[in-house]
C-alpha cells in the first residue's frame, strides 16, 4: 500500500539557521517553528535576531537569538557545541548568512572579495564542520545551503558571490557523498529574486534596477521569503526528502533558464 506522508513536522527537533534575523533566514526559522521545532537563529545584529526568536516562540517552541559572526571559526564551533549540549541534539543546519554587493571584478578590492567569500564560503564550512560532527555522531541530520543560480552559470558584477556560492555547491555535493552512508543529507536551495531588504539594498537599489531584474524572470514576479521557506521545509524534512542529497532545488520562476528571444514568452509559437 502507498504511504501518504504528513506535512513537515519538526516537533522535538532542533535547527540552527544562520542569517535568521532577516529575509529568507527569518522565514525559514519561522517555518521550522511552525512545524514544532526548536530553533537557534545566528547573525551579527542582536536586535533582529531577538525579533525572530520572539516570533518563533509564538508557535510554542524554544527559540534563541545567538550573536555570532560566521567568519569566526572558533566562535562558531563553541556556539554549535553549546546548542547541541543544551538541547541534547542537533537535527538541521541552514547556511543562509550572506553578504553581497555589485562590483565590476576589476574594481573589487581584496578586502571586498574576502568579506563576501569569508561569509559565504568559509562561514558555510565552519558551521557545517561544527554541526556535521554532531549529526554524524547521532547518525542523522540535514544541512541546507542557500545559494544562487550564478553558482553554476556565473553573472557579471558578482564575481565574489558567484565564486563563493559555486564553492558552496561543490562543498554540498562532496559532503553529500561523504556523509550519505552515515545518515546526514546535504542539499542546496537556490532562490531567485526574493523580496528582502538585504537583497533590495545590495542588488536592486533603484526602481530601474528592480525593473531590470523583474524583466529577467519568466514567471514575471519576485518571490517571497515565505514561498522560499516552503521549499526549505521540504528539503529539511527527512520523511519527505530522506532520499534527496547532494542536489539543488531551484526556486526562481525560471529566471536562470532565461527569457524568450523569439516569442514574447507567453506562448510557444512564433512571435
Ligand atoms: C547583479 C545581480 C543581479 C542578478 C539578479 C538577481 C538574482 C538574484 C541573485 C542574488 C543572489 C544573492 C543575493 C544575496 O546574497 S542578498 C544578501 C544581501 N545581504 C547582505 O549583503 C547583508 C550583509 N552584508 C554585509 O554585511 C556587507 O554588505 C558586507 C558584505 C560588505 C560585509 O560587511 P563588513 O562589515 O564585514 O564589511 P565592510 O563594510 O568592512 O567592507 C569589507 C570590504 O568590502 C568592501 N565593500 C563593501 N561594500 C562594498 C560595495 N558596495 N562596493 C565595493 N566594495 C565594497 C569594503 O570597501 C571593504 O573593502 P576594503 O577592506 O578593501 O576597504
Ligand atoms: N534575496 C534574494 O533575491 C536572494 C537571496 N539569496 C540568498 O538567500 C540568503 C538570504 O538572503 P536575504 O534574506 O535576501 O538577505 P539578508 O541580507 O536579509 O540576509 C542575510 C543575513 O545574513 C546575516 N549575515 C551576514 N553576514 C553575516 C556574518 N558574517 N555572520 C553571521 N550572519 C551574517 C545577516 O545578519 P547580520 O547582518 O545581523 O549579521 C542577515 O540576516 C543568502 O544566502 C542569499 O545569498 C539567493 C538568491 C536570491
Amino acid at each position: 500500500m502507498t504511504a501518504v506522508t504528513a506535512p513537515a513536522d519538526f516537533a522535538g527537533q532542533v535547527a540552527i539557521v544562520t542569517g535568521g534575523g532577516s529575509g529568507i533566514g527569518r522565514a525559514v526559522a519561522l517555518r521550522w517553528a511552525v512545524g514544532g521545532g526548536d530553533v537557534v537563529v545566528v547573525g551579527r545584529r542582536t536586535g533582529s535576531l531577538e525579533e525572530t526568536a520572539g516570533l518563533a516562540e509564538r508557535y510554542g517552541v524554544r527559540a534563541e537569538a545567538a550573536a555570532c559572526d560566521v567568519r569566526d571559526a572558533d566562535a562558531v564551533g563553541a556556539l554549535v557545541d553549546r546548542v547541541a549540549a543544551d538541547h541534547g541534539r542537533l537535527d538541521a543546519l541552514v547556511n543562509n548568512a550572506a553578504g553581497n554587493f555589485v562590483s565590476a571584478a576589476e574594481d573589487l578590492s581584496p578586502g571586498g572579495w574576502r568579506a563576501v567569500v569569508d561569509i559565504v564560503l568559509n562561514g558555510t564550512f565552519y558551521c557545517t564542520h561544527a554541526a556535521g560532527r554532531h549529526m554524524l555522531a547521532a547518525g542523522r541530520g540535514a544541512v541546507l545551503n542557500v545559494i544562487a543560480s550564478y553558482a553554476w552559470h556565473g553573472h557579471p558584477g558578482t564575481v565574489h558571490s558567484a565564486a563563493a556560492k559555486g564553492g558552496v555547491l561543490a562543498m554540498t555535493r562532496t559532503l553529500a557523498a561523504e556523509w550519505a552512508g552515515r545518515g546526514v543529507r546535504v542539499n542546496c536551495l537556490s532562490p531567485g529574486p526574493t523580496e528582502t531588504e538585504g537583497a533590495g539594498a545590495a542588488l536592486w537599489p533603484t526602481d530601474e534596477a528592480r525593473q531590470r531584474v523583474l524583466a529577467s524572470v519568466p514567471a514575471g514576479r519576485f518571490t517571497t521569503p515565505e514561498e522560499v521557506a516552503e521549499s526549505a521545509a521540504f528539503l529539511l524534512d527527512g520523511r519527505r526528502a530522506g532520499y534527496v542529497t547532494g542536489d539543488v532545488l531551484t526556486v526562481d520562476g525560471g529566471q536562470w533558464l532565461g527569457r524568450a528571444v523569439y516569442t514574447d514568452g507567453t506562448r510557444g509559437g512564433g512571435a
